[in-house]
């Protein structure tokens, strides 16, 4: 609906900088206007491999909640697609909202989802660490997931049983053996751009890539996800809910699909 549209444009209290980067030229989240996404038949397919073990905790970090891999060596990793190298996975995280009207950053001719998953890689052939690779061009790579309300999500449910122990900022539990490729739909389509990370440092150094089925997830689960909190224990509660950025500028850039 349009209110919920004007309220993403609205400077989002957890925004408290200008809503882009100043001289920013590559910033997320955008709009992909699936007609104007060009087909492009040298995309390959995403190889994913991810390994249970590396995974390590869940913690609230006062903007999301993160589960966050093991990333000295190449155990959970992405290659092909639109990447040049093969890129490790070091977190993941969501965005969601207050209510199943709004929640998703990136939005599909307009249409916005109750929540977002983004997988986060960094490229570990040209950089030495995570760190380095955020401040980098080329430096990560971050699938992103669309969830929609629908049916039970089966895999999320480890994670959902997790949460009321990160109920507050910087809490953290010991999370194992989670293989977060059950969090991805089967179809193999998405859309690939140059752009950023969309919490603060804003770093221009993001390929995006898109996936465009939906994953279903139900209202208990995503009721889940408005129960933590963005203040730490002791303070005035104020419920983990809206941690999206608002959309941002395409400037002169161009969305690829990997479908025709
Ligand atoms: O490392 C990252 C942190 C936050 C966000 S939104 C990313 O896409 C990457
Ligand atoms: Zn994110």
């Amino acid at each position: 609906t349009c209110c919920s549209y004007r309220l993403r444009d609205a400077l989002h209290p957890l925004w408290q900088s200008p809503l882009s980067v100043p001289g920013g030229t590559r910033q997320s989240p955008i709009d992909i206007q699936w007609r104007d996404s060009i087909f492009d038949p040298y995309l390959r397919p995403l190889k994913i491999s991810y390994d249970p073990d590396t995974c390590l905790h869940i913690w609230n970090n006062g903007y999301s909640f993160l589960v966050e891999f093991e990333d000295s060596a190449d155990k959970s990793i992405i290659m092909g697609g639109p990447l040049e190298n093969q890129y490790r996975l070091k977190q993941f995280h969501f965005h969601w909202g207050a209510i199943n009207e709004w929640g998703s950053e990136h939005t599909i001719d307009s249409r916005v989802y109750p929540a977002e998953l983004h997988l986060v890689h960094w490229n570990a052939v040209k950089y030495e660490s995570f760190e380095d690779a955020v401040m980098e061009g080329n430096g990560l790579a971050v699938i992103g997931v669309f969830l929609k309300l629908g049916a039970y999500h089966d895999g999320l449910q480890k994670l959902v049983d997790a949460l009321p122990a990160v109920k507050h900022k910087d809490e953290i539990v010991e999370f194992d053996s989670f293989d977060p490729s059950c969090l991805l739909p089967s179809c193999p389509d998405y859309w690939t751009y140059a752009g950023s990370l969309t919490t603060p440092p804003l770093t221009e150094s993001v390929t995006w890539i898109i996936k465009k089925k939906a994953i279903e997830v139900d209202e208990d689960q995503l009721e889940a996800f408005r129960m933590l909190l963005f203040t730490s224990p002791g303070e005035e509660e104020k419920r983990m809910v809206d941690n999206f950025r608002p959309l941002q500028p395409l400037m002169n850039r161009t969305v690829r699909s990997s479908f025709q």
